[in-house]
């Protein structure tokens, strides 16, 4: 969907922002750009709506290179989410997420039907929030109209640059979770870039680890954690590596114990498929070091998780991986 052949970018004061950079995004897949600062990330990003052009290299937007497109018409199919959001001040929240549309010609009344509709999708409610100005919602709150607002005009390309970094760590891990349920519904094809590489293991499906203007591994989240390519990957990574992996690895039938040991089920559980992470949370709050785990469709129990089926699940996860 998105494709990058050998893109260079260099500033006119002789910067070389990104270089000889190429990777492609499937449709429908979210794809997280992760580095430190100054390594080309936003650069990246900007390329793909021509608010950069490139020096040299093309890139290609659903198999038409970029540069032919008119840059107007192009942005009109690419959402654009910033971490300053950016709504209009002087508008109602309904008024901002109707913008776009209206822009490109919807009538009012549809437009504003939509706009309601997608606050309702980003969980506000548009009879509470829709006649509030942007200053009379909380920054988590703007945040959600930004992602409502970018969706507005439904394109297919979702481009965002840090999108949930205005919002302290407990806003920020609430709304990561509702836009990865909001992205299963809607399957855009994303650009995320975060500096955070909790964020980027959590959101993407595959993450792109940038160096100094270039990529030094492109691979699902579980395969950079188990298998970083380079020594600048690992030490990016760091040490615990092991315990990110918790986030982005699932609860299996084969890391489980009988339940029926003494005959007493542990309450507290997860169903199959949780990630370790979220297991290992309740495990650490039960006095028997055990909890259930069911069927996520029939509820029924299918076993117990102990400690050592966490450790069993984390190794198997590094080697399968490696
Ligand atoms: N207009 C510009 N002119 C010259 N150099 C620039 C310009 N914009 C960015 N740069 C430089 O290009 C490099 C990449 O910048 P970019 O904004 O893409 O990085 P980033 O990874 O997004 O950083 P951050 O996480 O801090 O936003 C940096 O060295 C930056 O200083």
């Amino acid at each position: 969907m998105i494709r990058f052949e050998h893109v260079t970018k260099r500033y006119p004061d002789g910067t070389t922002a990104v270089e000889d950079l190429s990777f492609e995004v499937a449709e429908g897949e979210l794809v997280t750009l992760v580095g430190p600062s100054g390594c080309g990330k936003t650069t990246t990003m900007k390329m793909v709506n021509r608010l950069i052009e490139p020096t040299s290299g093309r890139i290609l937007l659903g198999g038409e290179d970029i540069a032919s497109a008119d840059p107007v018409e192009l942005r009109r199919h690419i959402g654009y989410v910033i971490q300053q959001v950016g709504l209009f001040p002087h508008k109602t929240v309904l008024e901002n997420t109707a913008t776009v549309p209206q822009l490109i010609g919807t009538p009012k009344a549809k437009a504003r039907a939509r706009a309601a509709e997608l606050l309702e999708l980003v969980g506000l409610d548009p009879a509470v929030y829709g006649g509030r100005y942007p200053e009379q919602l909380s920054g988590g709150q703007r945040q959600r109209v930004g992602v409502a607002r970018a969706l507005a005009a439904d394109p297919p390309v979702l481009l965002m640059d840090e999108p949930f970094g205005a919002v302290d760590p407990v806003v920020r891990e609430r709304l990561q979770n509702e836009f990865l349920a909001l992205q299963r519904t809607v399957r855009k094809t994303i650009l995320l870039v975060t500096h955070d590489l909790e964020e980027a293991i959590r959101l993407g499906d595959r993450i792109a680890v940038y160096g100094t203007g270039t990529i030094e591994q492109f691979a699902r989240p579980a395969a950079v954690l188990a298998a970083p390519a380079t020594e600048y990957v690992a030490s990016f990574v760091g040490a615990d590596r092991g315990l990110k992996h918790l986030a982005v690895t699932p609860v299996e039938r084969a890391d489980l114990a009988r339940a029926d040991g003494d005959g007493k089920a542990p309450t507290a559980g997860v169903a199959l498929g949780a990630s370790l992470r979220e297991a290992l949370a309740l495990l650490l709050q039960e006095d028997s070091g055990r909890i259930a785990v069911t069927d996520p469709d029939s509820g029924e129990l299918v076993g117990v998780l102990t400690p050592e089926g966490v450790h069993r699940a984390l190794r198997r996860a590094q080697l399968q991986e490696a």
